[in-house]
């Protein structure tokens, strides 16, 4: 068996105002399908960021595909180093939220050759990655402050979330639609004393549930410091807090809190760094940068040589990124935590059928070879048509939130 053409697709899909501490989210999150057709037919997909800078660099290293057997792995990443020397061209620090772009183009193209192999052997993803150790996969309830709705229209369905009794609400209807356990908020947007306020409630109203606050390193060492100390107690984790291996060594060093990471460890060679420096206790992994779905789990093996957690990131995406998390995740034995996933936020999706439906929080293993979900082509060229109107080929959500707030600046600390 060997690949005979590879297609990209575009596509852009609704999303929601959702804040951060950079902005808030444009109408449309890109990303890129990819269908990797072989010569007896069988096909391949995956999905991936879908930035121009992406794109193009999973347009410059797709012709090398062909010819390719989609069992040998090793033989594609050197065909990758290959075809996209120094990033081909792309700045690796600018391209891709940091992440090298090598991997991201590996990754982007790893997943739908291990579809291939799963479709070819009549086994699930999970099974070439060592096989389930959990059937049911968890993942956490997203929650963002949101305006009402986009610039110039009028409130979507789940109205504006600028404070804490709106968040609490929030996390009830995440809770009661798809029964999240974990409640992960995206914090760094109001002022931190709104921020702890928000957790507190967010603690009284579900008392049981773990918490975690993400502000992208949103926050200054004093500033997280002085959080991390009113939400002692409160937090299962703490995420990004701050920027740099040193400031969070400096924020670990005084709280109890455990530190979670994926701003300063997201390549293997950041491990042990953050070791030495007692940096992060908990690592998000996510298959679109650590080079792939089989580096995920080697990543997982590191976590458990030096005593890290492990959780899952993610970015706003669609179903068969989704099937792809959940694969890596069962197969991840020291999986310690609920996976993030922004998949409720769009509501929309390319795969053929019923979207994901989280039951109690978790979804169950796809057991159809390979990721066990497959495209739904009207719903693909629907949001492939979107993409070519929608008028964005970047991410931008500082430049989105000044069309809300004209004087509104990108601040990292912003707290
Ligand atoms: O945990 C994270 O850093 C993320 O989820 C990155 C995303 O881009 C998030 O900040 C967002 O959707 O605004």
């Amino acid at each position: 068996m060997r690949i005979d053409y590879v297609k990209l697709t575009p596509v852009a899909i609704p999303d929601k105002p959702l804040l951060n501490c950079k902005g808030v989210h444009q109408p449309y999150a890109l990303r890129t399908v990819i269908e990797i057709f072989c010569d007896d037919g069988t096909v391949g997909i995956g999905e991936s960021y879908g930035s121009i800078k992406a794109l193009e660099g999973l347009r410059e290293a797709a012709p090398a595909l062909v010819g390719l057997d989609p069992f040998h792995l090793n033989e594609l990443k050197a065909r990758i180093l290959k075809a996209l020397p120094n990033g081909g061209g792309i700045n690796a620090k600018t391209a891709v939220a940091d992440h090298k772009v090598t991997d991201v183009v590996y990754s982007a193209f790893e997943v739908p050759c291990l579809d291939i192999q799963g479709k070819a052997v009549g086994r699930p993803v999970v099974d070439l990655l060592g096989g389930p150790l959990r059937q049911e996969v968890p993942f956490s309830a997203y929650l963002f402050f949101k305006f009402a709705g986009h610039f110039g229209e009028d409130a979507d369905d789940w109205g504006e979330v600028m404070s804490p009794d709106a968040m609490v609400g929030q996390a009830r209807r995440f809770v009661s639609e798809h029964g999240f356990v974990s409640l992960k908020l995206k914090g760094g947007v109001l002022e931190p004393d709104l921020e702890i306020e928000t957790m507190i409630k967010l603690r009284e109203a579900f008392p049981h549930h773990p918490l975690r606050i993400d502000p992208n390193g949103g926050w200054t060492v004093e500033t997280a410091i002085y959080i991390a100390r009113k939400l002692e107690g409160i937090l299962e984790y703490l995420e990004d807090p701050v920027i740099g291996m040193d400031a969070m060594a400096q924020v670990a060093a005084a709280t109890s809190i455990p530190l979670a990471t994926n701003m300063v460890v997201l390549e293997f060679d950041q491990i042990a760094e953050a070791v030495r420096k007692n940096a992060v206790k908990i690592v998000l992994s996510d298959h679109h940068y650590w080079g792939g779905m089989r580096a995920s789990t080697h990543l997982a093996k590191l976590c458990e040589t030096f005593d890290l957690g492990l959780s899952m990131h993610s970015n706003s995406h669609l179903g068969i990124t989704l099937a792809a998390m959940t694969h890596v995740a069962a197969a991840t034995p020291n999986l310690t935590y609920a996976c993030d996933t922004h998949y409720p936020w769009t509501g929309v999706d390319i795969i053929e059928g019923a979207p994901f439906r989280f039951e109690d929080g978790s979804l169950t293993v796809p057991d159809k070879p390979g990721l066990g979900v497959s495209i739904d082509q009207e719903k693909l060229g629907k949001f492939a048509a979107l993409y070519e109107v929608a008028g964005v080929s970047e991410r931008n959500d500082t430049a989105y939130m000044q069309q809300f707030d004209p004087t509104y600046e990108r601040r990292v600390p912003r707290w």
